[in-house]
């Protein structure tokens, strides 16, 4: 599904130049949770950044289903963006003043999904993040971790098949964290959905299928494969293998 191979990002920073990323092969196959970790400054989010089409690479080649992203024009890698992926950012980017359903809706509206069925998926999400008690709440009123969530509903409201989620529990305490990571493990299980993720969180690895550990912008030795320790497939953190996390029949579709 999304293949990097030999890709390479320096970025010039004064004289010196940043190896952010350099010479990574990494490939997330449908259903398969990835888990990346590795040091701060270490090239973690310069890699979903090209796994996104947001950065090309100086050297390489990073590939969504065989189609090489460095050759889309702007508009199709929006449109990449826009229907393909579920972007989890660290920043959370939600309009204030409007209300957690709204915000949740954005990436729908913008699809030309009508506005009502935008509505509905977007309140199914906040559903499935244990939100639905905050839909009418603009993110101003609502704690970090409850944005955090607002953005990871929002994320998943088109049914991506990747989803590149950077520190998607960072803002959250530990139970809704791990709520979380059985959610992306749910949606690879169940829609066949890659999931690149990467995270300081150790709980991550159980719901992984493959961990990999990214130091100085490369892989490091025996991350090419290394397996995660939970079983994979709906063994997850915290709680019954296979648990909803949301009540049955919250299909978000
Ligand atoms: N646009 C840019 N211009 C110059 N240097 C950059 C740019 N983006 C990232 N870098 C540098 O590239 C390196 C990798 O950064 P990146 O943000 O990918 O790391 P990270 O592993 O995601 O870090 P963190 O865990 O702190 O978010 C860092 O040294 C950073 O300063």
């Amino acid at each position: 599904m999304l293949a990097l191979e030999a890709v390479v990002k320096h970025f010039a920073e004064g004289d010196e130049v940043v190896r952010a990323v350099d010479g990574v092969e990494l490939r997330v196959a449908a259903g398969e949770v990835v888990a990346l970790y590795g040091p701060s400054g270490s090239g973690k989010s310069t890699l979903l950044q090209l796994a996104a089409a947001l950065l090309r690479p100086d050297a390489g080649r990073v590939t969504f289903e065989g189609r090489d992203l460095a050759r889309l024009s702007g508009a199709a890698a929006a449109d990449y963006r826009r229907d393909e992926l579920g972007f989890i950012m660290q920043e959370f980017h939600l309009m204030k003043g409007v209300s957690a359903v709204e915000n949740a809706g954005t990436k729908l509206l913008a699809a030309s999904v009508d506005p009502a069925a935008a509505r509905r998926r977007a309140t199914e999400w906040l559903d499935r993040v244990g939100l639905g008690h905050r839909v009418s709440a603009p993110p101003e009123r609502l704690s970090g971790g409850e944005r955090q969530r607002v953005a990871i509903a929002r994320a998943l409201t088109n049914e991506p098949r990747l989803i590149l989620a950077d520190e998607p529990t960072g803002s959250l305490d530990s139970r809704r964290g791990e709520e979380i990571l059985r959610l992306l493990r749910e949606i690879a299980r169940d829609r066949g959905a890659g999931v690149l993720l990467v995270t300081h969180d150790p709980r991550a690895a159980e719901v992984a299928d493959r961990v990999e550990r990214l130091v100085d912008g490369r892989l490091a030795a025996g991350g090419g494969g290394e397996e995660a320790p939970a079983a994979r497939g709906g063994a997850v953190v915290g709680g019954a293998a296979g648990e909803p996390v949301s009540p049955p029949g919250a299909t978000g579709s």
